[in-house]
């Protein structure tokens, strides 16, 4: 959905609107979910009432009318940008919605009565478990699973792709989505959502974020900023006794801003923005994240388990030979392998009738007579044929036939051929008739370009990953070792996933998979990041927390990349924010005595005019930090795959120091500025 979008930070419309909802964001029960910047709102609301007070009497320490309307002013300044940050992030994702709504219109639908008539009804009157037909140019009515047929979609409307992608009855990519378009065939569709919670409804409350929630690590730092805040608000409280006993009268303006540049106020006004982003950047990359917690998590990943076929290799698994046990290609094997993949719909059964067709070996299926099909199940991982005269052929990977048959030995001279196959990182069929060995079906799958670069990045992450693979161990090892992944599981099951998700969590790790079938639905459950690809069967979709709208399995990586970005963004604008608030520290307080108390001039290192214009100087960078900093936020940090320790290192260094360092240079030059205004 996004791809032909712009992607600017800022336009005319977002900004104007987010500048209306900052006003709105004002209200007391709004802003109290965010402490920090809640109490900035009474601190305004003090000096407002301390300003009209000070316009009636001459109470000393009330000061003059004219600075504290200043003050009032500039914290009445820093709110709105705050609640600015929180809005823009937001006004973001209402232009996504506005785009995704236009692709909800009402359609015409062919609702598929139970006699096999058709009635023609609208869109919004399907209900789930309705079927449906679209035909060549339609418009998809309503999500669904294909129970028959298979058609070519666009589905740009979605996800931006211009490319048509093909979905199938029976297969792991039979899911359409409503408001896409049809370009070829025709397709008999089940419906699976109720009205009004389409995928498209999911997506549109998504992206403006109707129920966003708070992730537990956002309310966690919310906690501790408003114990600060606590903190803060004693330390500036107890100055006053302190003041008094130097014989220096603090004036409320004073002490007030002394506060307000304490607390954390940087990150109080741009922590939502940043969790706003994250989601965002997730579904700039054409990922739904179900929740926000599910980007964060992805961040803090240690394994990644990725299949092998389709995943790490392009999936289009392809026969390059037929090798009887004399290591030819006979007829009566290529026929008996074409048999055994009649009614196979998987890339190898397919390819299979190709690679025979140019040997000029062709069988219809409606001369086999009453033959029964075994479809391909990753379970057993065979396929087949029981033909009417009783022969059962089948193929699959060599260890399953291996445990079918009975003669062992015909089998155990095909085993040279399987393991050379193997060695090249190619799949080897075993070809049995009747649970005898006649042959190997040699196929073959290439590494996706560019997936070493990929999972080298992640290792500088610390992410281990793991390939998990039907095919055998030495086909596994070969392209694990080619593509770089750290480990191998081979001769899996689906069921082994789930196992070695639970074993990894069960040492403290945080496990990601992706997957797209129902198989893969327990596994994706389990996993802390389950990412399921859009073409995947429902029960995968719903059993993940993630949804790839590009049903890219490498998209993983991608994923893990935002979670990162998301939470170093935080924690760098959350230790700049503390770093600078040690600095104002030293701004205001010297600024506030150097009169009364000479050693205190020692700290002046500052050296600002005087005592007001400090404190002034200080309010305002306080003030346009946070605006500042909103395109950090929004745009994420940037980031590098390196170690942990040397990330930690650097951000002190960066955000810690530069935070010390940035509002002194930044104060200093606003006091030169303001005193030489004056
Ligand atoms: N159409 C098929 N008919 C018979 N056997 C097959 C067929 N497709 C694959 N196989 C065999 O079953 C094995 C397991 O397949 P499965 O799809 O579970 O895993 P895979 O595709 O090898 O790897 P991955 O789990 O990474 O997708 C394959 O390695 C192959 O030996
Ligand atoms: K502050
Ligand atoms: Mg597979």
């Amino acid at each position: 959905m996004t791809k032909n979008q712009n992607t600017s930070l800022f336009t005319a419309e977002t900004v104007s609107q987010a500048m209306a909802q900052s006003f709105v964001k004002l209200k007391p029960a709004l802003m109290i979910k965010n402490p920090v910047m809640f109490t900035v709102e009474l601190g305004t609301v003090i000096m407002l009432i301390v300003t009209i007070l000070s316009g009636f009497t001459t109470n000393e320490s009330l000061g003059s009318v004219g600075y504290n309307t200043v003050i009032t002013l500039l914290l009445f300044v820093t709110v709105l940008f705050g609640n600015f940050a929180e809005a823009i992030a937001e006004a973001r994702g209402k232009a996504q919605a506005d785009t995704l709504r236009k692709t909800r219109k009402e359609t015409k639908a062919k609702r598929l009565n139970d006699d096999g008539s058709i009635t023609e009804t609208s869109s919004s009157d399907l209900k789930k478990g309705d079927i449906f037909l679209v035909e060549e140019g339609d418009v998809i009515p309503a999500d669904g699973e294909i129970i028959e047929g298979l058609a070519s979609i666009d589905e740009s409307a979605i996800t931006g792709e211009s490319a048509p992608v093909i979905r199938e009855a029976e297969t792991d990519h039979n899911s359409v989505i409503g408001g896409t378009k049809v370009l070829s065939d025709q397709i008999k569709v089940q419906v699976i959502t109720e009205p009004g919670e389409s995928f498209l409804d999911k997506m549109i409350s998504l992206v403006e974020g109707a129920n966003r929630q708070k992730t537990p690590n956002e309310i966690a730092l919310t906690i501790l900023l408003a114990s600060f805040t606590m903190v803060f608000l004693i330390v500036t409280i107890t100055l006053q006794p302190f003041a008094d006993y130097a014989n220096t009268p603090i004036a409320i303006a004073a002490l007030i801003s002394l506060f307000v540049c304490l607390i954390p106020t940087t990150i109080g006004g741009l922590l939502s923005a940043i969790g706003i982003a994250g989601m965002d950047r997730a579904l700039r990359a054409n990922i739904i994240a179900k929740s926000g917690k599910a980007v964060e998590t992805a961040g803090d990943i240690d394994t990644l388990l990725l299949d092998k076929t389709g995943t790490i290799t392009i999936g289009n698994r392809k026969a390059t030979g037929f090798f009887n046990l004399n290591g030819k290609a006979d007829e009566e094997f290529v026929r008996l392998a074409v048999l055994s993949s009649l009614s196979d719909n998987t890339p190898e059964g397919k390819s299979i009738l190709k690679l025979a067709k140019k040997q000029n070996v062709t069988v219809e299926k409606n001369s086999v007579g009453d033959a029964s099909f075994i479809k391909f199940s990753a379970e057993t991982r065979m396929s087949g044929v029981d033909l009417p005269d009783g022969r059962k052929v089948r193929k699959g990977a060599w260890d399953a036939i291996y445990k079918w048959s009975d003669n062992k030995t015909d089998l155990e001279k095909l085993e040279e051929k399987v393991k050379e196959i193997s060695n090249n990182g190619g799949t080897p069929l075993a070809l049995a008739v009747d649970k005898k060995a006649l042959g190997v079906i040699q196929l073959e799958d290439i590494i996706k370009p560019g997936i070493q670069e990929r999972f080298a990045r992640l290792r500088k992450m610390g992410v281990k990953t793991v390939m998990v693979t039907g095919d055998n161990p030495l086909t596994a090892k070969y392209i694990a070792e080619k593509a770089g992944v750290d480990d191998f599981i081979a001769e899996a099951k689906p069921e082994d996933k789930l196992e070695y998700i639970k074993k990894e969590q069960e040492q403290g790790k945080l496990v990601a998979m992706m997957g797209d079938g129902t198989n893969d639905a327990p596994a994706l459950a389990q996993a802390d990041v389950g990412v399921a690809m859009n073409s995947g069967t429902q029960a995968a979709k719903e059993a993940s927390n993630m949804v790839d709208l590009d049903s890219d399995p490498t998209k993983l990586l991608e994923v893990i990349e935002i979670g990162k970005q998301l939470l170093i963004t935080r924690g760098n604008v959350t230790t700049f924010s503390i770093a600078n608030d040690v600095a104002k520290y030293f701004a205001i307080v010297p600024a506030l005595f150097a009169a009364s108390i000479p050693g205190l001039n020692a700290m002046n290192i500052m050296n600002l005019a005087t005592p007001e214009s400090a404190i002034l100087s200080a309010v305002i960078f306080n003030a346009i930090i946070i605006p500042l900093l909103i395109p950090l936020a929004l745009r994420g940090v940037k980031y590098r795959p390196v170690g942990a320790s040397t990330l930690l290192t650097r951000n002190l260094l960066v955000y810690g120091l530069g935070g010390i360092i940035v509002p002194f240079i930044g104060i200093k030059a606003i006091d030169l500025l303001v005193n030489s205004l004056l």
